[in-house]
C-alpha cells in the first residue's frame, strides 16, 4: 500500500548557523563591550544587527521566514550558557554577585570569571573543537524560569518579519553536558535534578508561547552519546519530559498559549543504534511537532522503530554541518525519499535539513578569493549548505526533475574531484602500501634510555618548556607586515632569527636544561604544518567559532598530504647553533593536525592521518641529520577525537596511535621523543598514551594539582613524564613555593628517574614578565628537588 506523504510543518530548516558575522562583528562587539569602549547597549545592537543580516540572508537562501524554519540560536557567548540564564541556574559560589536573574552582565561573569569567581569551566562540545560552559548543578541549585532575554529577540525579530525558533540546550542534555558542582554530596549526578529543570522549561515555554513564540527549539544532542543513549533507551524518561512539555501541543499550539517544540537529535543516533527512530518516535507521541535525525554520523529512523509519529514532521539532516564538502545531492535524495517512506508510513512529514548546527563552518565560500582555482566548486560552507537544504526540499516536494541542474552541477564536481591529479598521488599510495609492522617500532625503551642518557647527558628532574615563548605584539606585527608585503621575506627572516636569538639566550640565563626556538616563525601550531604541505589549502575567512569571542580558521585538507620540502628545520638548527644545551625540536602531531583542520570526506581519517604522519617523518629524519637529538610530536588533540560511542573508540585509538608511530618510527635509539598532550582529561586514554611510546611525555596538570601523576603511577607508567608545574593558562605567577609543592606531588607518585620539570602547555598567549618570573621559579623549584634527592641518597 502505498501512502500519500504528507506535508511538513515546514519544508526546509538548519539548525543554527553561524554566530560570530560574516565579518566577525559580533566578536569586535563583544570585545569592545568587555574592553570598556562600548555600551551594554550598543552591544546589543551590534547583535541585533548581525543577527538581522543573518536571517535576512537564510530567507534569501530559500528558508521560509514565517513558519518556524528560521533557526533562533542567538547567543552572545555559547549556547549552553545562555539556558543556564534561561533557567538562572547559577552556582552556589556566584549567589553574592548573581542574585538575582541572569542578565547580559551576570552572563559574562559566569563566562569570564573575575578574581573572586573563577569561570565556569570550557569543555569541548561532544567532539567538535566548539567549547561550552558546564553548567554547575548541586541539590541545592534553583531553578527559574527566565525568558527576557529569548523574549526580547523574539519580538525584535518579528517587528522585521523573522518568525525565529527561540533556541535552548533541551533538559535532558542540559543535564548530561552539567557536572556536580564542588559542594555536592560525593555521588550526586546532575540529572537527579530532572523534575526540577523541566518544570522551568515547562514555565519558559509557557511564557515564551504567551510572547508569540510559535516554535521552541530545544537541542537534545547529548541523546547520543553513551550515557544519553542509556538514558533515552529506557523507554519512559523521553515520554515522561517531553509529555510535560509538548502537552497543549496535540491541541492546537497556539489556543493553549504554547509554541510548538522542534527537539533536534545530531551527533550521531540518539539512544539505541539498533533500533534508528525510537527516540524520534517517543518524541512525538509526546506531543513534539517537529523531531530530527543525524543522517550523515547516526542511522536513517525505520518506520517500525518510529512507531506511530502523529503527524509530527521529521526533519532528515542530511547536510553535513561539520565538514566544509559540498553534498552529493543524487545520493542525498534517495536517501530522503525511502527515509520519506519510512517516515510516512508512521504517520508523520519529512522535511529537510541539517545533521548539526551548522556552527561548526565558516560563512561562505564566496568570501575565499586566494583558494586554488581547483577548490571552490568542491566546497560548502553554511551559506551553501543552506542553499543545498533548500533544493533537497524542493527535491523531496516535486522530484529530481525539478532540481536536474542542481543534480548535474553536484555530480560534475564530484566527477572532477575524483579526477583531480592531488586527490590522490599514486607515490604517497605506494609507500603507504609498502610499510609494514617494523616501521612503526622503534627500539626497546631500555637501550634508547641508556643511548639517549649517553648522549645528552642531562640533569635528574631535567627542566624544560612545552615549544612557544610569548608571541609578542612585535612577532604579530612583522607577520602581518611580511604578509602584507610591507616588509622583505629576508628582513621577516632576519626578524625571526633575532627573535629566536633572544629567546635561546633567555632559556641559558634562566638555567633551563633543555631548550626550544620558541616556534615565533608559526601564527598556529596547526596552520603553520598545512601551510607547508601541499594537499592542504589555508582559507582567509574561514573562521569558526571556539568558544566565546574566540575563532580559528581550520585549513582545508583536500588531497594526499606530501611535504615538499624541509620546513622546521632552518629555525630549529639555527637555534641549536646558538647553545650547547640540548635544543628541542617541535613538531604537530598527525591526529591534532586533522582535528584543527577540515579533513576529506572522500578518505577515511586513518589514511590522512598516515600520510601526515610520512610527512612529518621525513621532517623527522632532516630535523635528525642537521644534529637535533630531541624532538618533541605535539597530540593535545589526541582525547578530543575519541569517539563518543564505545564500540566506536578502539579502532580510533589504534589507528591515532600508530600515525604517532608512524611519524617517529624512523628516529634513532640515541634520538629522544617527546610529545606532549594538554586541553583534556587524559585518565580514559592512558594506555593509549602509552603506546604511543615516546620517551618523555608532557602532559597538563597543575590545574588539577597532579591528579594525573597518580593514575599514571597506577598504571605503571615507566617512561619519561612532565606533568605541568606552571598552569600557563592565567597571567599569575607561581611562586617558587609553590611550584615545589607540585614537585613533591609529583615524585611521591614517580620515579625521580623519570620526572621532567615544565609548564602545562606553551608559553605563546602569555607575557615576558610574567614567563620570565615563572620560569626562574620553576628551575629553582627544580634544583631545589634535585638537591633533596641527592641528600637522601
Ligand atoms: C596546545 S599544545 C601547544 C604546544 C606547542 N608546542 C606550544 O608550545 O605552543
Ligand atoms: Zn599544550
Amino acid at each position: 500500500m502505498s501512502q500519500q506523504p504528507l506535508t511538513p510543518a515546514f519544508a526546509s530548516t538548519v539548525l543554527g548557523y553561524p554566530r560570530i558575522g560574516a565579518a566577525r562583528e559580533l566578536k569586535r562587539a563583544l570585545e569592545a563591550h568587555w574592553a570598556g569602549r562600548s555600551s551594554e547597549e550598543e552591544l546589543h545592537v551590534a547583535a541585533h544587527a548581525v543577527q538581522s543580516a543573518d536571517l535576512r540572508r537564510l530567507t534569501d537562501l530559500g528558508l521560509d521566514p514565517s513558519n518556524g524554519a528560521l533557526p533562533g540560536d542567538v547567543a552572545y557567548y555559547d549556547q549552553v550558557l545562555e539556558t543556564t540564564a534561561a533557567l538562572t541556574a547559577v552556582p552556589e559560589r556566584f549567589a553574592g554577585a548573581i542574585p538575582g536573574p541572569v542578565d547580559t552582565a551576570a552572563a559574562f561573569l559566569l563566562a569570564r570569571g573575575d578574581a573572586e569567581h573563577p569561570a565556569l569551566e570550557l569543555t569541548k562540545y561532544f567532539d567538535t573543537n566548539y567549547h561550552y560552559l558546564v553548567p554547575e548543578i548541586s541539590p541545592s541549585t534553583t531553578f527559574v524560569a527566565n525568558p527576557d532575554r529569548l523574549v526580547q529577540v523574539l519580538l525584535a525579530h518579528q517587528a522585521q518579519g523573522h518568525a525565529l525558533r527561540p533556541t535552548l540546550v533541551g533538559p535532558l542534555s542540559y543535564l548530561l553536558l552539567a557536572k556536580a558542582a564542588a559542594d555536592a554530596p560525593e555521588g550526586f549526578d546532575p540529572v537527579d535534578r530532572l523534575d526540577d529543570v523541566v518544570a522551568a522549561y515547562a514555565e519558559l515555554l509557557t511564557q515564551l508561547g504567551a510572547a508569540g513564540a510559535q516554535w521552541v527549539q530545544l537541542d537534545e544532542h547529548a541523546l547520543s552519546t553513551e550515557r544519553g543513549a542509556a538514558l533515552a533507551a529506557d523507554g519512559h524518561t523521553v515520554a515522561r519530559v517531553y509529555s510535560v512539555l509538548a502537552r497543549a501541543a496535540e491541541a492546537g499550539a497556539e489556543s493553549a498559549g504554547r509554541p510548538r517544540l522542534f527537539v533536534p537529535t545530531g551527533y550521531g543516533s540518539a539512544g539505541d543504534p539498533a533500533r534508528p527512530g525510537h527516540v524520534q518516535g517517543e518524541l512525538a507521541r509526546a506531543g513534539v511537532a517537529a523531531v530530527h535525525a543525524d543522517l550523515v554520523r547516526g542511522v536513517a529512523p525505520r518506520a517500525q522503530y518510529l512507531g506511530d509519529l502523529v503527524g509530527a514532521t521529521l526533519v532528515g539532516g542530511i547536510v553535513n554541518s561539520r565538514n566544509v564538502w559540498r553534498n552529493d545531492l543524487r545520493a542525498s535524495l534517495d536517501a530522503l525519499i525511502s527515509l520519506q517512506a519510512q517516515v510516512t508510513s508512521a504517520g508523520g512529514a519529512l522535511a529537510v535539513g541539517t545533521a548539526t548546527s551548522l556552527q561548526h563552518v565558516p560563512h561562505t565560500v564566496s568570501a575565499e578569493q586566494n583558494l586554488p582555482a581547483h577548490l571552490p566548486q568542491w566546497l560548502a560552507f553554511a551559506d551553501e549548505k543552506v542553499t543545498e537544504v533548500a533544493t533537497l526540499a524542493r527535491g523531496v516536494a516535486e522530484g529530481a526533475q525539478a532540481i536536474e541542474q542542481e543534480l548535474g552541477q553536484s555530480d560534475a564536481a564530484r566527477e572532477a574531484r575524483a579526477g583531480f591529479a592531488g586527490t590522490r598521488i599514486q607515490a604517497v599510495r605506494d609507500r603507504l602500501a609498502a610499510l609494514g609492522a617494523a616501521d612503526l617500532q622503534r627500539s626497546d625503551a631500555a637501550s634508547r634510555s641508556t643511548a639517549q642518557a649517553a648522549a645528552l647527558g642531562l640533569p635528574p628532574l631535567p627542566t624544560t618548556t612545552i615549544g612557544s615563548f610569548p608571541q609578542t605584539g612585535q612577532v604579530r606585527t612583522a607577520r602581518a607586515d611580511a604578509r602584507a608585503g610591507r616588509i622583505s621575506e629576508a628582513e621577516y627572516h632576519q626578524f625571526l632569527r633575532q627573535e629566536i636569538a633572544r629567546v635561546v639566550e633567555l632559556q641559558e640565563q634562566l638555567g633551563l636544561d633543555v631548550l626550544v626556538h620558541g616556534e615565533p616563525e608559526r601564527n598556529d601550531m596547526v596552520q603553520y604544518f598545512a601551510e607547508h604541505f601541499d594537499g592542504y589549502a589555508p582559507t582567509e575567512f574561514g573562521w569558526v567559532q571556539s568558544y566565546g569571542s574566540r575563532a580559528t580558521r581550520p585549513a582545508i585538507l583536500w588531497g594526499d598530504v606530501t611535504r615538499p620540502e624541509a620546513f622546521t628545520v632552518p629555525w630549529i638548527s639555527y637555534a641549536a647553533s646558538l647553545t650547547n644545551k640540548p635544543l628541542k625540536g617541535m613538531l604537530t602531531g598527525p591526529v591534532t593536525i586533522l582535528a584543527w583542520s577540515f579533513v576529506r570526506d572522500d578518505e577515511p581519517l586513518e589514511v590522512s592521518a598516515q600520510q601526515v604522519a610520512l610527512a612529518l617523518r621525513d621532517e623527522i629524519e632532516d630535523l635528525q641529520d642537521a644534529g637535533i637529538r630531541i624532538i618533541q610530536v605535539d597530540e593535545p588533540a589526541l582525547r578530543e577525537l575519541l569517539p563518543l560511542r564505545a564500540t566506536d573508540q578502539a579502532d580510533y585509538l589504534r589507528w591515532s596511535v600508530d600515525s604517532f608511530r608512524l611519524a617517529v618510527g624512523g628516529a634513532e635509539t640515541a634520538t629522544q621523543i617527546h610529545t606532549h598532550l594538554c586541553y583534556s582529561e587524559f585518565g580514559e586514554v592512558l594506555t593509549a598514551i602509552d603506546a604511543l611510546d615516546a620517551d618523555v611525555t608532557s602532559i597538563e596538570a597543575a590545574r588539577s594539582r597532579m591528579e594525573v601523576t597518580a593514575d599514571l603511577a597506577s598504571f605503571g607508567f615507566s617512561r619519561g613524564i612532565g606533568p605541568g608545574v606552571y598552569d600557563i593558562h592565567s597571567p599569575r605567577v607561581p611562586s617558587q613555593a609553590e611550584v615545589a609543592e607540585l614537585v613533591d606531588i609529583a615524585l611521591t607518585d614517580l620515579s625521580p628517574h623519570q620526572l621532567w620539570i615544565n609548564p602545562d602547555c606553551g608559553l605563546k598567549t602569555r607575557g615576558y614578565a610574567e614567563t620570565e618570573a615563572a620560569l626562574r621559579h620553576l628551575v629553582q623549584a627544580a634544583q631545589l628537588a634535585r638537591t633533596a634527592l641527592a641528600a637522601r641518597v
